[in-house]
């Protein structure tokens, strides 16, 4: 589904260069959900903007649903809003907005129809547990609530792919458990695919693979998501593919 083609990317202080990714190859299926770790400095970030379409100042290619995505912005964008959704270590909500309209948010750009938003967003508000919310401010709402309409609102145009930094990182226990469920939940009814860069233990035992990412090489898959950093040593079974 997607498939990175040997992308390098690095950064320029003046002359002087900062490779950041050096030759990633990689291949995602669909509906299949992706951990990415690394220490820091290790290019998670940079990775993740360049598969979120993001980034476009990088060689190699890119291929979504078998085509090649192309570097003009404006194709970029549409795919960004049509097929990708994101989802971010500190929510990220539109704080004007209610719970709903900020669910709605991707549909009102792709032009979606009131009257299908509405039903399509009552479903998703169903399914994250907050249809009680949906007139709230996010500012009202907890970590966990507020992680529960991020991700709705990553889901709600069914994209091909979803993005997702540090997700449970700010998160405790109970509420990790809930937004992980959630989202191994709906990803399996809409078969999307996640990318998930995280450490965190209650989220990367959810997913079906690990890649580790070790100054900007793509070591080989791996059964232990340790980190330089010496956090949890964290037994993992790796579901081969
Ligand atoms: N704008 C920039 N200019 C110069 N170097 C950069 C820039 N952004 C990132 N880098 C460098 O690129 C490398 C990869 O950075 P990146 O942010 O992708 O790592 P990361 O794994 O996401 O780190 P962290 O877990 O700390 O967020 C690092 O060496 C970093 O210092």
């Amino acid at each position: 589904m997607l498939q990175l083609l040997q992308i390098q990317k690095s950064y320029w202080q003046g002359e002087i260069e900062y490779p950041a990714l050096k030759g990633i190859n990689l291949d995602v299926n669909q509906g299949e959900m992706v951990a990415l770790c690394g220490p820091s400095g290790s290019g998670k970030s940079t990775l993740l903007n360049i598969c979120g379409l993001l980034d476009h100042q990088f060689e190699g290619e890119i291929r979504l649903a078998g085509t090649k995505v192309e570097k003009d912005p404006k194709q970029r964008m549409l795919l960004r809003r049509q097929q990708l959704g994101f989802v971010f270590q500190r929510f990220n909500l539109i704080p004007v907005m209610t719970v709903f309209e900020n669910i709605a948010y991707p549909l009102t750009l792709n032009g979606v129809h009131p009257t299908q938003i509405k039903r399509r967003v009552s479903e998703l508000l169903e399914a994250v547990g907050l249809a009680a919310f949906a007139q709230h401010r996010p500012d009202r709402l907890s970590g966990g609530q507020q992680q529960r309409v991020a991700l709705a609102r990553a889901l709600v145009h069914e994209p091909l792919l979803v993005i997702a930094d540090e997700p449970t990182a700010s998160l405790d226990s109970k509420t990790a458990q809930q937004v992980v469920g959630l989202m191994r939940t709906i990803g399996a009814q809409q078969n999307t695919t996640f990318i998930i860069a995280s450490h965190d233990e209650r989220m990367t035992q959810h997913c079906d693979r690990i890649i580790h990412l070790q100054d900007g090489v793509l070591q080989a898959e791996r059964d232990l998501c340790d980190s330089v950093l010496g956090e949890n040593m964290n037994k993992q079974k790796v579901l081969s593919r």
